[in-house]
C-alpha cells in the first residue's frame, strides 16, 4: 500500500442468504461456492484503484438481518459506505432494504448515507420477483447507487464495490485536500 492510499470501510447488509458472502468472496478471492454457510462476521481487505486513486477497502461481511435485528454499532460507527443486498429472486429480501436503510439512518442520526443497493443472483432471472425498474426507483429515492450482479457468474461484482466507493467520494468533495499525517504534521 502506498502512503497516499485512502482507507474506506464498507459494510454489507441484507437478509439471510441473499449472497452477501458470495459477492465478497468473488470480489476478493475470485471464487464462488455453491454451498451455504451462514456468516457470523468476517472482515476482508482489498486495494483497488478508482479514478486514478488508490483505495484500501475494509469490507465487513455481516450476518443476515431480519426486521428485528438491531443495527450493530460496529456496522454503523466509522463506516464510510454501505452495500445493501437483496436477491432479485426474493421479494422479502427487497422489502428489507428500506427497513435496513431506515435503521442505519436512525442509528447514525444522518439524513443521507453513502450506499449502493445490489440486486444479487441476477443469473436467476427466470425466478425473478423484483423488477429492475422498481429497484432503481427505490435507489433514486434513497439517493443510492443500484446495480444487479451475479457472484455465481462474476457479473458486475467489482463494479458494485466501485459504485460504493463512488457514492462515498461523491459526498466527500474535500477528499482532494485530505490531510495526510506525516513527519511534518504538528498537532496543537
Ligand atoms: N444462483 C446464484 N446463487 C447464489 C449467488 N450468490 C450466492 N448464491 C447462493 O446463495 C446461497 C447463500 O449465499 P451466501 O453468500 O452465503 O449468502 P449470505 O447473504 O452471505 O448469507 P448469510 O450469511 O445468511 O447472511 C448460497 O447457497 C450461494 O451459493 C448467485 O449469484 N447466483
Amino acid at each position: 500500500m502506498s502512503s497516499g492510499a485512502r482507507r474506506r470501510k464498507i459494510a454489507l447488509l441484507g437478509s439471510r442468504s441473499v449472497g452477501k458472502s458470495s459477492l465478497v468472496k468473488q470480489f476478493i478471492e475470485n471464487q464462488f461456492i455453491d454451498s451455504y454457510y451462514p456468516t457470523i462476521e468476517v472482515a476482508y481487505v482489498k486495494t483497488i484503484v478508482h479514478k486514478g486513486n488508490e483505495y484500501v477497502l475494509e469490507i465487513f461481511d455481516t450476518a443476515g438481518q431480519d426486521e428485528y435485528t438491531p443495527i450493530n454499532s460496529q456496522h454503523a460507527i466509522g463506516i464510510h459506505g454501505y452495500v445493501l443486498v437483496y436477491s432479485i429472486a426474493s421479494r422479502i429480501s427487497f422489502e428489507m432494504i428500506q427497513i435496513i436503510y431506515d435503521k442505519i439512518i436512525d442509528f447514525s442520526g444522518l439524513t443521507d448515507i453513502p450506499c449502493v443497493i445490489i440486486g444479487s443472483k441476477s443469473d436467476l432471472d427466470s425466478s425473478r420477483q423484483v423488477d429492475a425498474a422498481e429497484a432503481q426507483q427505490l435507489a433514486q429515492t434513497l439517493k443510492a447507487g443500484w446495480i444487479e450482479a451475479s457472484a455465481k457468474n462474476d457479473v458486475n461484482v467489482a463494479k458494485a464495490f466501485e459504485l460504493c466507493v463512488q457514492e462515498i467520494e461523491k459526498r466527500n468533495p474535500s477528499n482532494q485536500k485530505e490531510v495526510k499525517a506525516g513527519p511534518g504534521c504538528v498537532v496543537v
